[in-house]
Parts: C-alpha cells; sequence; structure tokens
C-alpha cells in the first residue's frame, strides 16, 4: 500500500505527470454499511485506508438498517443467517452499491451467489472482554471474583455456554442492542458484568471500559472468540475486476487466512443454524531451517471448541499446520472440525437441533457435506 505521503504527491502532480506515472481514471466507489456507531466508524476507517493508497477514487457512504437492527426481541439463533448482511448483499446485487463492509463475525460462512469476500483487513483484537458495571470495578477484577448468583449479560450461546462451563455458580441473561445499549444497560439494570467483543469497544474508545480480557489462557476458565471476531470482511460483486484490485490492496493475508480456517471450521459443522463453536487462531512459529529465520515458515494454529447449550458437555480440538494459501486454510480447518466432529460434537449438536425444533434444519456433519464443501466460498 502506498503512504499517505507518497499517495499526496500523486494527488499534487500536473495531470500529464499523473498519466505518465500510471495514475488511474476517477471513479466511485459506493459502500455499503449498517447504521450504528460501530459500522460508521469501521466504514470510516476502511475508506480512510483505501482513500490513503487510491486517491483518484471516490468514495459515498450507503447506511442502512438490516432484520439485525429492526427486530430486537427475536432470539438470534432463530433469525437464521445472514440477518446483519441480506439487505446489504440484495442493494449491492441490484448494482445500486458496490461494496459492503461488514464484521466478518455477521457475514454467513457461505457467501451468496455472485459475490465474493473480497478481502479480510488487519484485525483488531480478538477476544472477548468482561465490562463490570460502572462502579462494580472497585470491587471485582475478574469472572473469578464474582459471587454465586451475580449476573451475567449476554446473549451470545457461545459465549454464555462455554462461560456456564467454567463459571457454574454464575447465571446468564439476555443483553441486546449496539454497544452504547448494551453498556448504559449493564450500569442501570440487573447485570453485575457484560461480555462483549474487544474490538467493538476499543474501536469506539471505550477501553477504560475493558476489565478482563478472555481467551484460552485466561486464568480460571477462559473462553474461545466467534468465528471471524475483530476482522472486517469486504464484499463485493463476483467479477468487479475493478473493485476486488482496490481490495487487494488492503488485504491482511495471514488475517484471511487465519480467518478462513476459522470459517471453515464453522461451515463444516452448522446445518441451518448457529453453532455454539469457540475459536482461536496463532501464526506460530514453525521449524528452523538451513537457511536461518528469514525463511522460518510460519504455521496456523487453531483452537476450536463446540459447547452443548448447558455449558456441561464441550469437545475440543487444536491443530498446527503450515498454511500458504485459501484453499490450505480451508482444509485446515475442515481437518479440525472432522476432529470435533468424530470427538462428540454432532452429539451436542443434535441435542441443539431438537431443542430448537424443525424450523431451522438439522444440522448434521457428514462425509457428503465435508465433499460438498467449496473451497473458498
Ligand atoms: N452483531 C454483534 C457484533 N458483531 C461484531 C461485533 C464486535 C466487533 C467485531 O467482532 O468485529 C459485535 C458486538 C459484540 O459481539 O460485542
Amino acid at each position: 500500500m502506498a503512504s499517505p505521503a507518497l499517495s499526496a504527491q500523486v494527488v499534487d502532480a500536473p495531470a500529464a505527470v499523473s498519466a505518465v506515472i500510471g495514475e488511474e481514471e476517477p471513479f466511485t466507489i459506493r459502500v455499503g454499511t449498517r447504521r450504528s456507531a460501530l459500522a460508521l466508524r469501521q466504514v470510516d476507517m476502511v475508506i480512510a485506508t483505501l482513500k490513503a493508497a487510491h486517491p483518484h477514487v471516490s468514495f459515498e457512504v450507503h447506511a442502512m438498517k438490516t432484520a439485525g437492527d429492526v427486530d430486537k426481541v427475536t432470539p438470534l439463533p432463530e433469525m437464521g443467517k445472514g440477518l446483519w448482511t441480506n439487505e446489504l448483499e440484495a442493494k449491492l446485487g441490484a448494482h445500486e452499491i458496490d461494496m459492503v463492509v461488514h464484521c466478518l463475525k455477521d457475514m454467513p460462512t457461505s457467501m451468496p451467489d455472485g459475490m465474493v469476500l473480497g478481502c479480510v483487513t488487519a484485525r483488531e483484537d480478538p477476544r472477548d472482554v468482561v465490562v463490570f458495571k460502572a462502579g462494580h470495578e472497585g470491587r471485582y477484577k475478574t469472572l473469578t471474583d464474582l459471587p454465586e448468583g451475580a449476573v451475567v449479560g449476554t446473549s451470545s450461546v457461545r459465549r454464555a455456554a462455554q462461560l456456564r462451563r467454567r463459571y457454574p455458580g454464575l447465571v446468564f441473561r439476555d443483553v441486546r442492542g449496539n454497544i452504547d445499549t448494551r453498556l448504559k444497560k449493564v450500569d442501570t439494570e440487573a447485570y453485575d458484568c457484560i461480555i462483549l467483543a474487544a474490538a467493538g469497544l476499543l474501536r469506539m474508545d471505550f477501553h477504560d471500559r475493558i476489565a478482563q480480557y478472555l481467551d484460552s489462557t485466561t486464568e480460571g476458565g477462559g473462553m474461545l472468540h466467534a468465528v471471524g471476531q475483530g476482522a472486517l470482511g469486504l464484499e463485493v460483486r463476483d467479477g468487479d475486476e475493478r473493485a476486488l484490485k482496490l481490495l487487494k490492496s488492503i488485504e491482511d493475508r495471514p488475517t484471511m487466512m487465519a480467518c478462513y480456517a476459522e470459517r471453515s471450521v464453522m461451515r463444516m459443522l452448522e446445518g441451518g443454524c448457529s453453532v455454539p463453536i469457540g475459536v482461536e487462531t496463532a501464526w506460530v512459529d514453525g521449524e528452523d531451517d538451513a537457511e536461518g529465520d528469514e525463511t522460518t515458515k510460519k504455521k496456523l494454529r487453531i483452537r476450536a471448541v463446540v459447547v452443548s447449550l448447558d455449558g456441561k458437555e464441550g469437545v475440543e480440538a487444536e491443530r498446527t499446520e503450515e498454511v500458504a494459501s485459501l484453499a490450505q486454510a480451508d482444509s485446515l480447518g475442515k481437518r479440525v472440525a472432522q476432529e470435533l466432529a468424530e470427538k462428540g460434537a454432532q452429539r451436542i449438536l443434535d441435542v441443539i437441533n431438537a431443542k430448537r425444533g424443525e424450523s431451522t434444519g438439522a444440522i448434521k456433519v457428514s462425509d457428503s457435506a465435508f465433499v460438498a464443501a467449496q473451497v473458498g466460498s
């Protein structure tokens, strides 16, 4: 990516010079986004990065509400897939916009026909965090400090189920709404703390509300974050080469590969509905070879867990492999899903499906599902 200083020089150059150095014709990209403060902040960040690298391109923000923004009552797992994305994708398909900036974690793991995940940008901290009620911070530093019966706000089955497993004395209660709403609710309603993604809080400058970061190494019982959490996914129409080329310049390849692996695990395990699955990926040093550090291959380590709704059962898997392409990231994810299935994830998913009834469709991890999964979809 060009540095902002270099880009500024290109902008200031006379037209003739621009032509000589191959500067392109100006054009406009219409960028779709949700209307929440976080979504708008994210779209601003993406546009700022794109503009720095491509000063000849203009950007227009088209903000709109999605089903997830409108219906704040129906439990999330019952709202089906694409509750944060469908309306935006319809506009993209109708050529009313050219690109959508999503929280990658809100994007279904299979892309609709005619759309592609053009790129994933640099990831914010992917971890979940604990935010205590204002005034509680003095008394409690971590979840372990909370007394029996303390109320934890989260509407995420993944979060509640993992934490129930580690902290059976805590009570879990739904909390919905944008970040501001949830922070207000923890302060004023009957919650002792809430669990949120670090990424949203950090992007909205609420650093000071973060009391504890939760990950697999958390003392007293950690948890794994959502697939794609903390990353932004930029979606465009398949075949829109101009937009795709633009996105390539701001892609973060290691993040994109890690997220492909995470999404692949989830895609293999889900059927008609969402699965309480946590993941954690890291690039770790591979074997040193004779050439020394320069050629040391980085390996991708992925941990994953599938938990039962009551938190009583959990199936975990971990693999570390060399990954140098999106297809390899995808296969790593499939192997992790296969391992989870072999260890009993299917039993947990069957119970969840039975509870949710027939409307959501059954989850089945079968060999045919593995074969049918599209690499890179
Ligand atoms: N719709 C929920 C949602 N989608 C993305 C984020 C956080 C930001 C991110 O993961 O990139 C959140 C809020 C939360 O989980 O606390």
